[in-house]
């Protein structure tokens, strides 16, 4: 795997405020990464940097093999970024945005425009003013504008701020395919933990201007999840607190909950439960991201 960003010791200063400190980190090209932390943790800031919009007080960062530093113009052709503000013209219909957009960047080839709408779901409301389109549409559209030069790198900040569940599900859906199907490799800034429940390869967890944690999920859940609840929902009625090994407590009279040393663990309980009942479900408890990030806070600030 190839590094696409590489973040080396970068601090940030305001005044005299440190807002980012000694932070280090990269990203492999075709990722998806989230970039997790609370509100005022440094993310904005850390994307600003990667851009070259504002510079470092001190640290190195490489952007597509390019020091945004010295070739923040370089950066920005082959980045595309959408941040809370869709940054559209609301007088002007969705195509003509695009195209505006379109000719500002130097893109050719008109057909981008026609399959990023397409793609975006977007092409019946192409000629309707974006002043008249909901918050969700406003956005399809800005991933559409940030994607018309063909980025290599998609930064987005809060992709999904008010959006309802059925539009975040589909912003979510369209990442995963522009990454797929462009190789684009996708750095997301939220402080909306669940909504990246299922888009991203790796985590980098930032509190405070300072890199806490950063893994993939089966990494980071081994480091501090330890034991697993699987709630199952079965006939089965085992007498006694422990099942063949597997201590268990009944929910209700369809659900039992087994506590398990790791996820290897889950077919073989799964199996004896099989042998003599059935099983309906099987999910786990308490292994969502905000309870990893609540365990690494925990844990990092002890
Ligand atoms: N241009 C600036 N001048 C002075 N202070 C700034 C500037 N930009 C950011 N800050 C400060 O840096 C800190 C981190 O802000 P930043 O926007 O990077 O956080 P964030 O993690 O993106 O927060 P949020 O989730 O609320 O968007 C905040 O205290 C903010 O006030």
């Amino acid at each position: 795997m190839t590094s696409f960003i590489n973040v080396k010791n970068i601090s940030k200063s305001f005044k005299d405020q440190k807002v980012l400190k000694k932070i280090s980190f990269s990203v492999e090209e075709g990722s998806i990464t989230g970039l997790l932390g609370p509100n005022g943790s440094g993310k904005t800031t850390m994307i600003r940097l990667l851009n070259g919009v504002i510079l470092p007080t001190d640290g190195e960062i490489v952007v597509g093999g390019f020091d945004p530093n010295k070739n923040g113009d370089e950066i920005r052709k082959i980045s595309g970024i959408v941040t809370e503000s869709t940054s559209l013209y609301h007088e002007m219909s969705a195509y003509d945005n695009l195209m505006f957009f379109s000719e500002l960047y130097g893109v050719k080839d008109d057909s981008r425009i026609d399959y990023l709408l397409e793609q975006f779901e977007m092409t019946e409301h192409k000629d309707k003013l974006v002043g008249t389109f909901s918050t969700g549409m406003k956005k399809r559209v800005a991933l559409a504008k940030a994607l018309l030069h063909r980025p290599k790198i998609l930064f987005l900040d809060e992709p999904t701020n008010g959006l309802d569940p059925e539009g975040i599900q589909m912003v979510i859906g369209y990442l995963k395919k522009i990454n797929k199907d462009e190789n684009i490799t996708i750095l997301i800034c939220t402080h909306v933990l669940h909504q990246l429940e299922t888009i991203c390869d790796h985590y980098l967890f930032i509190q405070n201007g300072m890199l806490l944690e950063s893994g993939n999920r089966r990494e980071l859940e081994e480091k501090y999840l330890g034991e697993i609840d699987l709630v199952v929902e079965t006939n089965l009625i085992p007498s006694g607190e422990v099942y063949h090994n597997f201590p268990y407590k009944r929910i209700d009279e369809s659900h039992l909950s087994f506590r398990l040393n790791s996820k290897k663990d889950v077919p073989s309980l799964l199996r004896l439960i099989l042998k003599e009942s059935d099983v309906f479900s099987s999910a786990f408890a308490n292994r969502d991201l905000e309870t990893l990030y609540f365990a690494i806070r925990g844990e990092q600030n002890e």
